[in-house]
């Protein structure tokens, strides 16, 4: 099979093909182009190498898709004439070829489109690169992974155009030929992947038949945001941290996201599979591996992901007493969302791990749409300080806090005498914001880097198979007792903090709110 896999020693250049599958969907136009197009004006896709076909069944021509795109791009009001001009060039990048997603028709166009780019820049042999970006519904991900075995993996047109040796004519699609070269067929699948673990596991299997792993890029956008990247580098470049990151230490660790919208235009999409399975079996879950993980042996996507895996297995099943959801009212109100739905928007739980470092220490992961706030952050609560001295004022407990968005940053929690003559004790914090640390230094976007990522090869920020497995083994009990009724949902006021149960729940698995403080961002 063709080549997926990390080219360490090899310069890649030549012919780069991105595809957008999906073309003409939300995602596509909110987040996979305008990706591209950063990538594109910081030189990371260079335009004498690089050329992006959208693939869509909606007849639209070249620059239709380049309009609807267009608005999504920074070009507007307040952009330079060089911003302006970058936009004109990155569009013209751009074709698009309508196909359906079953028939080889289409695909056979989208191969040509590829193969006619790939000639024009004399792609030497073997080193055509070909990226695959699934902006689709998973349910067409089978058969548009066989459309493009059959009629797009890089290598053989290429032979074929140009009449190449013997070799090449009979070389299959998808061989091993142009590894060493630097080509490579590569696909990018979104979420959510299966519905439960034996949907996932088949998907898995469909997809496993055509592709090999290093060419399949599960993608979590969460791993791509600054400050979960810098979990590993927090956790293990810190001596301080090395001692306390554990149970003898850390009383509860909470990761959190919070919406102030609710499911906007995307109810019918969101109603078959709820706020567990849109955020929390995959982002929350993920962050959560890089929190709890052991040190790797090495920054290698392998050993990266072998360490994530060991904490999922160790997550012992959910208990219903430890779960809450919810379903904000005025949720069913959506057309689109038939009016008996269970289906929660909002949910809290705790997810226990069996192992020596973390055994007894609760993680309480909530998500939740239509609340009072948006943001996301983890919350690591540190025990209480044994033999309280400073009577004046009860002790509050220290937590370290790392703010995924807005306005990431990481702050500590921890109590300081108070300023003056009394000694009297105040909660403060060490500060690491980062729009005040970084002024000026833009931080990426998630899908930007995670691109960035697929193209160099590097697996590390992507979910392995067996991840994937474990992790849906974890909630799919739960999410067949919630699809078939049994655990129902409690009603909460959109623009509230959420359902009064989840915040009991968080107090029996042991969180105590500091009372009187509030951080704040500072400004600059
Ligand atoms: N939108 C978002 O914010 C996010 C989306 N995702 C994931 O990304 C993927 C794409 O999402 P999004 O762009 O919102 O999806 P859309 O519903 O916008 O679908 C994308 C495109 O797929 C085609 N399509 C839609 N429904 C079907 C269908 N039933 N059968 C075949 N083709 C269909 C349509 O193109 P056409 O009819 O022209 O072929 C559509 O333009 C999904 O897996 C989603 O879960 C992940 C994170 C965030
Ligand atoms: O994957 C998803 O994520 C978005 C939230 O992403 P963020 O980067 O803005 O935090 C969420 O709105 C959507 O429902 C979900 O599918």
């Amino acid at each position: 099979m063709a080549s997926g896999g990390n080219n360490e020693n090899v310069t890649e250049t030549g012919s780069l093909s991105i595809v957008v599958l999906g073309a003409s969907g939300d995602l596509a136009k909110k987040k996979t182009f305008p990706a591209l197009f950063n990538l594109y004006r910081q030189g990371f896709l260079h335009p004498d190498e690089v050329c992006i076909l959208g693939y869509a069944r909606t007849k639209i021509s070249n620059d239709e898709l380049r309009n609807r795109i267009r608005g999504y791009l920074p070009h507007g009001k307040g952009a330079s004439n060089d911003q302006a001009e970058d936009v004109s060039k990155f569009l013209q990048l751009i074709k698009y070829v309508s196909g359906s997603y079953d028939s080889e028709e289409g695909f056979r166009s989208l191969d040509k489109e590829i193969s006619a780019h790939e000639l024009l820049k004399h792609t030497a042999v073997g080193s055509s690169r070909r990226l695959f970006y699934f902006a689709l519904p998973p349910s067409v991900y089978p058969s548009v992974c066989k459309m493009i075995k059959n009629c797009c993996m890089n290598e053989c047109m290429i032979r074929l155009h140009r009449g190449l040796d013997a070799l090449a004519l009979w070389t299959p699609r998808g061989s091993d030929i142009g590894a060493d070269r630097g080509g490579w067929t590569r696909i990018v699948v979104e979420k959510p992947f299966g519905k439960d673990l034996e949907s996932a596991e088949q998907l898995s299997t469909q997809i496993g038949e055509l592709f090999d792993e290093p060419q399949i890029y599960r993608i979590d956008h969460y791993l791509g945001k600054e400050l979960v990247q810098n979990l590993l580098v927090l956790r293990f470049a810190n001596r301080f941290f090395l001692p306390l990151w554990n149970r003898d230490n850390i009383d509860n660790v909470q990761i959190v996201f919070r919406e102030d919208f609710g499911t906007e235009g995307r109810g019918g999409y969101f109603d078959q599979y709820g706020i567990i399975r849109d955020i929390i079996q995959n982002h929350l879950l993920q962050v959560l591996c890089l929190v709890a993980m052991e040190k790797p042996v090495s920054l290698k996507p392998e050993h990266i992901r072998d360490e994530k895996v060991k904490v999922l297995q160790s997550v012992i099943p959910l208990k219903d007493e430890e779960v809450v959801l919810g379903q904000y009212d005025g949720y069913t109100e959506d057309p689109t969302v038939p009016d008996n739905s269970n289906t929660p928007t909002f949910a809290t739980m705790v997810l226990r791990i069996h192992n020596e470092r973390w055994e007894g220490v609760p993680f309480i992961l909530k998500a939740g749409k239509a609340l009072n706030s948006r943001k996301a952050e983890i919350r690591v609560q540190f025990k209480d300080v044994p033999g309280d001295i400073f009577r004046c004022q009860k002790q509050s407990r220290n937590e370290f806090v790392i703010r995924l968005q807005p306005s990431e940053a990481m702050y500590m929690k921890l109590t300081v005498k108070q300023p003056g003559l009394e000694m009297s004790t105040i909660q403060s914090e060490l500060d690491l914001s980062y729009g005040q640390r970084y002024q000026g230094v833009p931080i990426p976007e998630a899908y930007e880097r995670l691109i960035l990522d697929t193209i160099r090869g590097d697996q590390q920020h992507f979910v392995r198979r067996d991840e994937l497995k474990a992790a849906w083994e974890i909630f799919t009990p739960l999410l067949h007792r919630i699809d078939r009724g049994e655990v129902k949902s409690v009603s909460y006021k959109p623009g509230s903090r959420g359902p009064v149960e989840a915040d009991q729940l968080l107090e029996r698995a042991g969180y105590v709110q500091t009372h009187g403080y509030i951080w704040i961002p500072p400004t600059l």
